[in-house]
């Protein structure tokens, strides 16, 4: 089985993340695979320089993240322009990762894709498990742990689509407002409703 696990920024995918790795769930991290493409020498890090210039390359040739955030957040046609280049790269790892687990005998995998509805992955997946706050909640967790302004932080979450939407579709759905315990004790019934076992 493959789960896939979303929601929007810092609704607590993560979180959520965590107590699955805990439980023995094998996990493949669409942010952690986005960092991996765009290390120096990767092809989407050079096509990143020439779409977007050198001021987004940091002087060890890394790239400088809270630059290309800067631009992305703030405008639709760099988003698209960023991600046109990384998401194919993305997927490609992730489709990797995947399988390998699989190939070492995992019965089910959890696949955490922030962009799962945005990016139309749906049909990568046989459960979506959306991880939900409410939007103040959100706000207030993404300011306090990013430190950004609510100028910054609002630019992030209307990158994405709104949180009811996805919920809609979802198979099941954690609601993040009260303690780790809490959502840990409502993502234990959902996989116990879905005979999920690693
Ligand atoms: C813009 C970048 C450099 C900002 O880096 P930064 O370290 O500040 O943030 P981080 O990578 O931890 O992402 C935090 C969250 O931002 C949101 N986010 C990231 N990229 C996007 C995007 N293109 N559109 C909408 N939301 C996004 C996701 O919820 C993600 O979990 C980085 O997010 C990136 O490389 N994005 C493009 C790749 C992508 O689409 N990643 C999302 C998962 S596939
Ligand atoms: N139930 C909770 N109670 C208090 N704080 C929480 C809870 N769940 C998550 N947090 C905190 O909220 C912040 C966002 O959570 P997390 O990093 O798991 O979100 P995310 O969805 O993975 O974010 P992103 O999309 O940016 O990767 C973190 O600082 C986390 O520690």
């Amino acid at each position: 089985m493959i789960i896939g696990l979303t929601g929007s920024i810092a609704s607590g995918k993560s979180t959520v993340s965590k107590m699955l790795e805990e439980r023995g769930f094998p996990i493949v991290d669409a942010d952690r695979v986005a960092r991996i493409v765009v290390e120096p020498g990767q092809p989407a890090l050079e096509k990143i320089r020439e779409a977007f210039g050198d001021e987004v390359i940091l002087e060890d040739g890394t790239m400088d993240r809270a630059a290309v955030g800067d631009r992305i957040f703030n405008d639709p046609a760099e988003r698209k322009k960023l991600n046109d280049i990384m998401h194919p790269a993305i997927r490609h790892e992730m489709l990797s990762q995947r399988d390998a687990h699989f190939d070492s005998g995992a019965k089910t995998v959890v696949m955490d894709i922030p962009l799962l509805f945005e990016s139309r992955l749906q049909h990568f997946v046989d459960k979506i498990l959306v991880v939900s706050v409410t939007e103040e909640t959100q706000l207030h967790r993404l300011m306090e742990r990013n430190g950004f302004s609510e100028k910054e932080a609002r630019a992030r979450i209307s990158s994405q689509l709104p949180i009811s939407e996805k919920e809609r579709e979802a198979d099941a759905v954690i609601y993040n407002n009260g303690t780790k315990e809490e959502s840990e004790k409502q993502l234990d019934r959902i996989l116990e409703s879905w005979n999920a076992a690693p």
